[in-house]
């Protein structure tokens, strides 16, 4: 019977799983490893192991089988021929919406919402209840057009029959999965006429504003995600990127000259040290500070971390943060901006470390939001601008 097979595959996987590594690194590593399981095979297992990491924390008693037809029920909302065979009565109402389906279960099931991810204190502003809920719903995949591209991408996904939303003039809400390189080949599209980027992390972009000839530093770059957008405000613009991790900088480098970006300084270091003899004839008149943080307002897209997760965690990250703020200071010009960003959406992460910096480093506070990424099928994260006192 399929659905039988299909949980005895789905067993069989997340028996496998060691937990200590992303999902989306370990399935593939498994399919590979596992030939024999065809692509139908792939694709139920890897949607009922997603699923099941969905619930987070919630009904820690029950069995695992269990776990997964909940899962099941919360994540989908069309007839569901899995679920049919195991929980006809769960199927069966399949097409409620989010809120009956969660009132049902807290009925029959003594299930708690606030259980899915019992950690916070969160940011403020963010509303626990809609958060919470987000977690059953997949994330989008978002893209942001390069300038002037717009007709060619809008032509060339008008020609599949894929189901996409515009968001805004340069920013593409696409179905989570969807197979950009077929739509835009190498062949075809030798440079990408698009970025993929998380419509939060496009979103911090109105922090930045930065001027004509600034020279700026993305301090914690990754493969260029902010640098990225800050060189599509401002191409006149010279740029310092850092990470401490090296292999990060070489997709980076990637990702610039597809973009155009050809004129930058890269640096390969670590922020915790003193870092003065590699910077010591820097004043930048901005500094993009994109921390390592928890990053959990990601794990829409990551369901594995809610569950593997531990909140004394927390701290580490805030002490990281602030370390590292503290480092990049001294090469900020006075009255010049710090635009501190996380993925996190834990105040410990954000506020806490915003007023940190306004009590201990004298920095004034403009601007600080939480990019509620979780009303919009995104990631959600947190954005300040604090400006470097003059004296
Ligand atoms: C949130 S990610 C940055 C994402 C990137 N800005 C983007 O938009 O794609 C944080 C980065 O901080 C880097 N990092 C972690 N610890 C660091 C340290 N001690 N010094 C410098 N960079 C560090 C990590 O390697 C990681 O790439």
């Amino acid at each position: 019977m399929r659905s039988e097979q299909q949980l005895r595959t789905f067993l069989r996987v997340l028996e496998s799983y060691p937990e200590d590594r992303p999902l989306a690194k370990f399935l593939p590593e498994f399919f590979r490893k596992n030939k024999q399981m065809g692509s139908n095979d792939r694709r139920s297992a890897s949607r009922l192991l997603y699923n099941y990491y969905r619930l987070g924390k919630t009904l820690p008693g029950r069995k695992i089988e269990e776990r997964l037809f909940i899962a099941e029920f919360l994540c989908t909302a069309v007839d569901n021929p899995f679920l049919q065979h195991f929980r006809p009565e769960l199927n069966e109402k399949i097409y409620l919406t989010l809120d009956d389906k969660i009132s049902y279960l807290k009925e029959e099931y003594n299930f708690n919402l606030e259980d899915v991810f019992p950690f916070g204190p969160l940011s403020i502003g963010i509303d626990p209840e809609v958060f919470l809920k987000s977690f059953f719903v997949q994330p989008d995949l978002y893209i942001r057009i390069h300038p002037h591209k717009e007709d060619v991408v809008l032509f060339a996904l008008s020609q599949t029959a894929i189901p996409f939303k515009q968001i805004g003039q340069y920013t593409l809400a696409l179905p989570n999965g969807t197979n950009l390189n077929a739509i835009f080949s190498d062949t075809e599209f030798p440079t990408k006429p698009f970025e993929i980027q998380d419509l939060s992390s496009q979103q911090t972009l109105g922090s930045f504003k930065p001027n004509r000839y600034e020279y700026w530093w993305d301090a914690c770059a990754a493969s260029g995600g902010k640098s990225l957008l800050l060189f599509s405000e401002q191409p006149d613009l010279k740029l310092v990127v850092s990470d401490i991790r090296e292999s990060v900088l070489d997709n980076l480098d990637e990702r610039f000259i597809n973009a155009g970006l050809r004129t930058y300084q890269k640096k390969v270091i670590d922020l915790t040290q003193n870092v003065d003899q590699v910077l010591h004839d820097y004043h930048f008149d901005g500094i993009i500070l994109d921390a390592p943080c928890s990053g959990s307002g990601t794990w829409g897209r990551t369901p594995e971390m809610t569950s593997q997760f531990h909140e004394h965690k927390i701290q580490g990250f805030q002490n990281l943060q602030k370390t590292i703020a503290s480092n990049v200071l001294k090469y900020l010009k006075p009255g010049k901006p710090l635009i501190y960003i996380t993925c996190s959406v834990f105040k410990q992460e954000n506020e806490d470390v915003v007023n940190y910096l306004i009590s201990d480093h004298g920095l004034k506070l403009e601007m600080q939001e939480v990019l509620k990424g979780y009303e919009n099928k995104a990631d959600t994260m947190f954005a300040a601008r604090l400006i470097k006192s003059d004296l």
